[in-house]
């Protein structure tokens, strides 16, 4: 199970992902992802939901046409933990990959 990452971690992972924000009153992190069209988010979505099932760790999201808001934690520990960072990584690098 993946354990919750300490106050130190935290900060440390978090400033590798400077476009993830914290959610208030959750222990969570979110980013807004925009692409030019709805075939672009949801070839984006479709390659992270590949990545997802591989780490066994799931996004909360929200598709509105060229739109993808991103919210990640770990359910298993009610917190941010390596995987959430992991899986954040990724969708930056695919969004760049996609032509955001
Ligand atoms: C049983 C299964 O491995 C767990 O429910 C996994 C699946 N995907 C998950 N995704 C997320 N975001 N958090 C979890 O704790 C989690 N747990």
């Amino acid at each position: 199970m993946a354990a919750k990452l300490t106050a130190e971690e935290r900060k440390e992972g978090l400033a590798g992902l400077p476009d993830w924000t914290d959610v208030p009153d959750r222990d969570a992190i979110r980013r807004e992802f925009r692409f030019k069209s709805f075939n672009q988010a949801f070839g984006f979505m479709t390659r992270v939901a590949m990545q997802a099932e591989r780490l066994d760790h799931h996004p909360e999201w929200f598709n509105v046409y060229n739109r993808v808001d991103v919210t990640l934690t770990t359910h298993d520990c009610d917190g941010l933990s390596t995987l959430d960072l992991k899986l954040a990584r990724f969708m930056d690098r695919a969004a760049l990959a996609t032509g955001q």
